[in-house]
């Protein structure tokens, strides 16, 4: 079954409303393919175990998303799923026992059922051909592959015997870089990787021709290169428009963030935000420019919304937590403006004068109060406890990147130790995900009324890939707070 006739409704304006559809993409065979060498061009720090991932990692991803998106193709039937008989078959796209929900989307199946028309199996082939640098002998091979295993192989960069024509896009996991769901529009990447760029022309076919995005496609943004791009000397990053969706965070309904960081350009932002303002997206766009460096990538690896009134963060980030002003290297070395952190806020009507906040807990706690209307004081969760050195070792391994699967239940990894602990100070219940699905299955924990949780979840091998669940969730729906 594939899902083809279907259109839905398209909505996030937070980050917390209780979630309801989203689009993933599980570890493919791609994953499998990362050597060494090129770990480092393909964005993986390390080469990952892809059964582990699979078995023992993601697919209680799935699983827990099922419960609280489709409970019907789960609840009663774990045991069956869960069968060395199934062979795992309810997470394999390509598999007739594949769970196909319309609720947790795989993007692999999308690809497919777009690929059925011919004349969009002809340009995308032959623009993946050209961006790849394949034959054009190989070109007309694909035009007649198969859909699925034409999607698959865009996808993996391997055809059905095993042979790699391509790099795999391991990175298509992370699937909140490729598109940000903004009220009900949906705003495109502009990758600054070329390990990403792939990923960015299979999701711009997918939004701009299936079926279920039909009535969406005037609301779907792209950001065009400005004329001045042409004639900007140099190929720095910074001289380019680029933007990557863990850099773009719906906070209220009509306030967007987007970081300018390692993927992010200030150009890039400031063609999203004059999109949005002329679009009538949004109102209030804040440009949080946090450090240039690789452990920070986006802003959701620094910060992400748990409650209306809490938030999780690295506190190296904040300007209240700089350097002792007595220590005279203060005088001796001045600090880059790229490593610290600048917050101006745009508003549609006044984009010649833009609100500074001082620091990012400022721009959090008016957040939470301001247009969330929290009754209660505003709190901060900081990776590691804050302490030297667990905030940066968690941090790297995604203490602050958490997907809120509804207000005040979190998903994060279960290394982050004194990043749980804290958390647990804070008055939240921390459960291992096998032990929620195992509650959720024999009706002990009810997705309802449930609350103030952190979900562990074994994060040994996706780790490496350098991404939270944050990264690996793209919202297109979730209720109003
Ligand atoms: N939003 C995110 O921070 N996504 C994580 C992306 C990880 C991926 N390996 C990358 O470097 O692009």
């Amino acid at each position: 079954m594939s899902i083809k006739n279907q259109s839905f409704k398209v909505n996030v304006n937070t980050e917390i409303g209780r979630l309801r559809k989203l689009l993933i993409h599980s570890p493919d065979s791609g994953l499998g393919k990362v050597v060494p060498s090129k770990a480092q061009d393909w964005l993986f720090e390390d080469i990952v175990h892809l059964d582990t991932i699979r078995k023992d990692e993601y697919d209680y991803y799935i699983k827990l998303l099922m419960y609280f998106l489709d409970p019907d193709k789960i609840k009663g039937k774990l045991a069956e799923i869960d069968s060395e008989t199934a062979d795992r078959n309810f997470f394999k796209p390509d598999h007739k026992d594949f769970h196909n929900s319309l609720a947790v989307i795989e993007i692999q199946n999308l690809l497919a059922d777009i690929l059925e028309d011919a004349s969009i199996r002809k340009k995308l082939s032959a623009a993946v051909c050209a961006i790849e640098g394949c034959t054009y002998k190989r070109q007309l091979q694909m035009v007649e592959t198969e859909p699925k295993e034409l999607a698959k192989i865009f996808i993996s960069g391997t055809l059905e015997d095993d042979v790699m024509i391509f790099a795999p896009i391991p990175n298509l996991i992370f699937t909140r870089d490729v598109g940000i769901t903004i009220n009900n529009h949906i705003l495109l990447n502009k990758p600054a990787k070329k390990a990403r760029s792939r990923e960015t022309l299979l999701m711009r076919y997918i939004f701009f021709n299936h079926p279920i995005f039909k009535e969406y496609a005037e609301n779907i943004l792209e950001i065009p290169d400005p004329a001045q791009h042409f004639l900007r000397p140099g190929e720095e990053e910074e001289q380019r428009t680029t933007l990557e969706g863990g850099d773009v965070m719906m906070v209220s309904p009509d306030h967007v963030l987007i970081g300018c960081s390692e993927r992010t350009s200030a150009y890039g932002a400031s063609e999203a935000i004059k999109l949005l303002f002329e679009n009538n997206v949004v109102n209030k766009v804040t440009v949080v420019r946090i450090p240039n460096k690789r452990d920070f990538m986006h802003i959701d690896t620094v910060f992400t919304q748990v409650k209306r009134n809490m938030w999780v963060l690295l506190s190296s980030i904040s300007k209240t937590q700089t350097a002792n002003p007595d220590e005279p290297i203060n005088f001796l070395v001045k600090q880059d403006h790229k490593e610290v952190t600048e917050i101006h806020q745009f508003t549609k009507h006044k984009v010649q004068e833009p609100k500074i906040f001082e620091s990012i807990e400022a721009l959090l706690d008016d957040i939470s109060q301001n247009d969330l209307k929290s009754t209660e004081p505003t709190q901060f969760i900081y990776s590691g406890n804050g302490n030297f050195p667990y905030d940066s070792r968690e941090q790297w391994t995604d203490s602050c990147n958490l997907l809120a699967i509804k207000e005040g239940v979190v998903l994060g990894y279960d290394r982050n130790d004194k990043t749980v602990e804290a958390f647990k100070t804070n008055g939240f219940n921390v459960i291992k995900v096998k032990d929620l699905i195992n509650g959720l299955e024999d009706g002990s924990i009810n997705t309802v009324t449930i609350t103030d949780t952190l979900v562990l979840m074994p994060s040994a091998e996706l780790s490496r890939a350098r991404g939270g669940f944050h990264c690996m969730s793209l919202p297109l729906l979730r209720d109003d707070l």
